[in-house]
């Protein structure tokens, strides 16, 4: 909680401004019975009018003043609470960029979702109530204690007798709230889930005819939520009852003793009537605590699901070296070395002893059978992940001693899943560089053959692409994809399988302009024709290289080469 509270420090000054108005409140509140005992002793028993008049007054300007200095308060207060969970919101969001793939398979998608929205509101949603009328419960107790004792110290003990109870309990109710209200929060991420899941397989779930299906496994994850909830809320439920019982019991002490007192002519009938004013601002802040833990232990809760992402080892940046970067010897090349992997927590290496080179604006097709660790060995050159054993080098150096953002600068990356932003087709291509002016998107869309696709639409390049490019069609999504990546002016260009919604042509023609390209590329592919173009063809088998050579050696050496040409009807059996 302390870790996400440091983000008020900023707001720090505006804070304690709201404190002090709040004090201000609290004051007079404090005073009012106070003076309505002075009314009742001096004013209306001595009967003297003109002096009930004026307290009177008196107290009209001071609850004009507390509601000022409330209207005042609720400002400053949101303006804080809002700014800290702004920033609040944006540290959260940056440190999840930070993170590495292996981070990132920690959390699931929807659980950074809630973590970074409902989650920060909680918080937010505390500190707010804190500087308008969270701290006001405690410190109207504390004033509320000492003004009884200020009037009769022997009553007001009555008041205080049932306070340390009151805090062991309400102490133990926090610690209770912030087990419940975490698992509260587990379920809202699991709603997330399949809410975020239902919605991306929309396609499929209308096409498999999964809706009753679906609103079942959305009903159940509902019921869950609300039964958890409704667990936590009864248990706080308690907490309202049990501080009016104690209090309760304080107030009629002071009444039977009070009354006594009256009785033997030793204490003035205002004093009661101020004692009693202030136990009832106590119970009345009681309740007001009682309502603020639901909220304290759930924002408890919160805080330290945020503290978890912020808190986050980033295992790729901490690796990177400091030392002095040599210079880059030949453009876009590539050499693995010894390189084997195995997934964070896996058991067995997905990668084993790879070893090959690409020279500077050779190409180099990977194949191998599904699930063979094609897609892994391109993610370990961008340091998605980090090797386990030997090393990859860019351009002659080690990708750990290159630093982050040079490394990936270095490289057009296409991944298997085409991904488009909402936005306009322009501003997808631009993605791969915001700098790029219109001829260099047009150039990289020219090579990637989606430009003639665009002019056809009826706003070509200002055409918005709907959630997640729906309105496109897969092939049209693969090709803008390269085109990003074309944009981005990589030393070396990876793509992960990115041609196989494309027809025989268009393929044809793609590989034709892309040959121009200067940059080294990786082509994971699954078809021979593709792969005769390339200068090596590297093939994988269960994470191990099982043949590396030309087209022509590869049909001489590999067996498994041949037969796989051989099913595409590559070269005659
Ligand atoms: N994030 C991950 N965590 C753990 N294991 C993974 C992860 N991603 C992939 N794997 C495993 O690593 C192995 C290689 O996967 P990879 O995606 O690299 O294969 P691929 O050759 O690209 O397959 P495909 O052609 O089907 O895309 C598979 O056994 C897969 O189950």
């Amino acid at each position: 909680m302390r870790e996400i509270f440091s983000y008020v420090k900023p707001y720090k000054w505006t804070a304690i401004f709201a404190l002090c108005l709040m004090l201000v409140e609290l004051f007079v509140e404090l005073v009012q019975p106070l003076i309505m005992a002075k009314i009742i002793d001096e004013g209306v028993r001595a009967q003297d009018q003109g002096m009930i008049v004026q307290w009177g007054a008196m107290l009209l300007v001071l609850s004009f003043i507390a509601f000022m200095a409330g209207v005042i308060n609720s400002y400053f207060s949101s303006h804080t609470a809002q700014s800290f969970s702004y920033d609040l919101r944006n540290a959260i969001f940056d440190k999840i960029q930070s993170f590495t793939l292996a981070a990132y398979q920690k959390f699931s998608t929807a659980s950074l979702i809630t973590r970074l929205t409902n989650d920060v509101t909680q918080v937010q949603t505390v500190l707010f109530m804190s500087l308008r009328i969270m701290l006001r419960a405690p410190l109207a107790v504390i004033g509320s204690i000492l003004m009884a004792f200020v009037v009769n110290a022997k009553l007001a003990l009555f008041l205080v007798i049932g306070a340390p109870i009151i805090f062991i309990f309400l102490v133990f109710m926090v610690a209770k709230g912030v087990s419940y209200f975490g698992r509260v929060q587990k379920r809202v991420d699991r709603l997330n889930r399949v809410l975020q899941e239902n919605l991306q397989a929309i396609r499929l779930v209308k096409a498999y005819l999964r809706g009753t299906y679906e609103a079942a496994r959305f009903d159940k994850v509902a019921s869950r939520l609300k039964i958890d909830t409704v667990k936590a809320l009864r248990t706080m439920e308690y907490i309202m009852p049990v501080l009016l019982f104690i209090m309760n019991i304080s107030l009629l002490a002071v009444l039977w003793f009070g009354t006594k007192q009256i009785a033997a002519g030793t204490t003035p009938l205002g004093d009661i009537v101020a004692i009693v004013n202030y136990a009832m601002r106590m119970t009345g802040s009681f309740s007001m605590f009682a309502f603020i833990i639901i909220f304290y232990a759930r924002a408890k809760a919160s805080a330290e699901r945020m503290a978890e992402v912020l808190s986050m080892e980033n295992a790729v940046e901490a690796t990177t070296l400091s030392q002095e970067a040599a210079p880059p010897t030949n453009y876009g090349e590539l050499a693995f070395e010894q390189v084997s992997f195995t997934y964070p927590g896996g058991d067995k290496p997905v990668l084993s002893n790879i070893n090959f080179q690409v020279k500077s604006g050779e190409k180099l097709a990977i194949m191998g059978a599904t699930g063979a660790g094609k897609s892994t060995l391109l993610q370990l050159i961008p340091r998605f992940y980090e090797v386990t054993e030997g090393r990859i080098l860019v351009e002659g150096q080690d990708v750990r001693q290159w630093s982050l953002q040079e490394l990936r600068e270095m490289i057009g990356y296409v991944p298997q899943q085409s991904l488009l932003f909402t936005g306009s087709i322009a501003d997808n291509v631009r993605w791969g560089d915001t700098q790029a002016d219109m001829d260099a998107v047009l150039q990289a869309t020219m090579q990637a053959q989606i430009h003639a696709a665009v002019e056809d639409f009826p706003h070509g390049y200002d055409t918005k692409v709907g959630q997640k490019g729906v309105n496109l069609s897969g092939g049209q999504k693969q090709r803008l994809s390269i085109a990003r990546a074309l944009l981005r002016k990589g030393h070396i260009l990876m793509l992960d399988d990115s041609t196989s919604a494309l027809d025989v042509k268009t393929e044809q023609a793609l590989w034709e302009a892309l040959s121009e390209e200067r940059a080294t590329m990786l082509v994971v592919t699954q078809k021979i024709r593709t792969a005769k173009g390339a200068d090596r063809i590297l093939l994988i088998d269960a994470g191990k290289v099982v043949a590396y050579g030309t087209h022509e050696e590869l049909l001489q050496t590999s067996t498994l080469y041949k037969k796989i040409a051989i099913s595409q009807q590559e070269v005659e059996e």
